[in-house]
C-alpha cells in the first residue's frame, strides 16, 4: 500500500483511493471515504457493486492494487486489529457438525475472549434456546444469527457484518437493527451491508455504491433533501441518473 494520509484520527475506518481488482478487472475503482466511531454506518448497492470486496480489504483478507485502508488507527489487516475487529462473512462461518454452543466456546479461545460472553451473544443474537442444537440443523436464518454471534464475541469496536438481515422475518430484522444501535449507543462502530433500501433508513449514514464507485456518503436525510425524494430507492435512482449525465 502506499503512505496516502490515512484520514482523520477519530475514524473507525479510514480509506483512501483503494483499488481492487479481481478476476482482471477493476472492481474498486479508486474510493475513498471515512466511517465516524460509534456509528451505524449501511454500505448499499446493486449486487456485484463490490460491497463484499470493500468490506474484506478492511478486514485485511483481500489482496489490493493500491490506495489505503486505515482501520481503528492501523492498516488494515494489522495482527493487533485481529481482536477489535469483527467479521460476519453472507455464508455461514460456523461448523455445521458442532452445536451452537461448542462454536461459540470453540470461537472464543480462539479469539481470547472471555467464556461468560458465549451466554451474553447467544442471548443477544435470540439463539439461547437453540444453543445444544446442531449447528446443521438450524434454518438460514438461525445459521447466519450463529455467525452473527460469532463476531459479536470479545465485544469488538468495529463490526463489519455482510448482510446480516439476509433470509430473517422482518421481526427478526427489526430485533437485530435494535441490537445495532445498542451496540452503536455504547461505543461500537457498525458497517453493515445489504442490497435491501428499506433498511437503508436505519442506519445513520449511507455509502451508497455502484459498479466499484461510491455514488454517495451522507445521512439518509441529507440524501432525501438533495435528491428531492422520500424514498430511499428513489434516491438511489437519483444519483444513478445524476451520474450518467455527469459522465
Ligand atoms: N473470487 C472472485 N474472482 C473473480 N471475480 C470476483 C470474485 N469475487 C467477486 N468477484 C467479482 O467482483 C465484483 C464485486 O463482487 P462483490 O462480491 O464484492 O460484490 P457485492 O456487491 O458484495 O455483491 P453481492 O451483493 O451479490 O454479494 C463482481 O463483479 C464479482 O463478480
Amino acid at each position: 500500500m502506499s503512505s496516502v494520509p490515512a484520514g482523520p484520527p477519530d475514524a473507525a475506518v479510514s480509506v483512501r483511493d483503494l483499488r481492487v481488482e479481481r478476476g482482471g478487472r477493476e472492481v474498486l475503482r479508486g474510493i475513498g471515504f471515512d466511517v465516524p466511531r460509534g456509528a451505524v454506518v449501511g454500505l448499499l448497492g446493486p449486487s456485484g457493486c463490490g460491497k463484499t470486496t470493500l468490506m474484506r480489504a478492511i478486514v485485511g483478507v483481500q489482496i489490493v492494487k493500491g490506495g489505503a485502508v486505515t482501520v481503528l488507527g492501523r492498516p488494515a489487516g494489522s495482527p493487533e486489529l485481529r481482536r477489535r475487529v469483527g467479521y460476519s462473512t453472507q455464508g455461514a462461518a460456523v461448523y455445521t457438525d458442532l452445536t451452537v454452543r461448542e462454536n461459540l466456546r470453540y470461537f472464543a479461545a480462539v479469539l481470547g475472549a472471555p467464556r461468560g460472553d458465549v451466554d451474553r451473544v447467544l442471548a443477544e443474537v435470540g439463539l439461547t434456546d437453540h444453543r445444544d442444537r446442531v449447528a446443521g440443523t438450524l434454518s438460514g436464518g438461525q445459521l447466519s444469527r450463529a455467525s452473527l454471534a460469532v463476531a459479536l464475541l470479545g465485544a469488538p469496536e468495529l463490526l463489519v457484518l455482510d448482510e446480516p438481515t439476509v433470509g430473517l422475518d422482518p421481526v427478526l430484522r427489526q430485533e437485530l437493527w435494535e441490537l445495532f444501535h445498542r451496540l452503536a449507543a455504547r461505543g461500537t462502530t457498525l458497517l453493515v451491508s445489504s442490497h435491501v433500501m428499506d433498511e437503508a433508513g436505519r442506519c445513520q449514514r449511507l455509502l451508497l455504491m455502484r459498479e466499484g464507485e461510491i455514488l454517495a456518503d451522507d445521512s439518509p436525510d441529507a440524501l432525501r433533501e438533495r435528491a428531492g425524494a422520500t424514498d430511499l430507492e428513489q434516491v438511489f435512482l437519483h444519483l444513478i441518473g445524476d451520474r450518467a449525465v455527469a459522465s
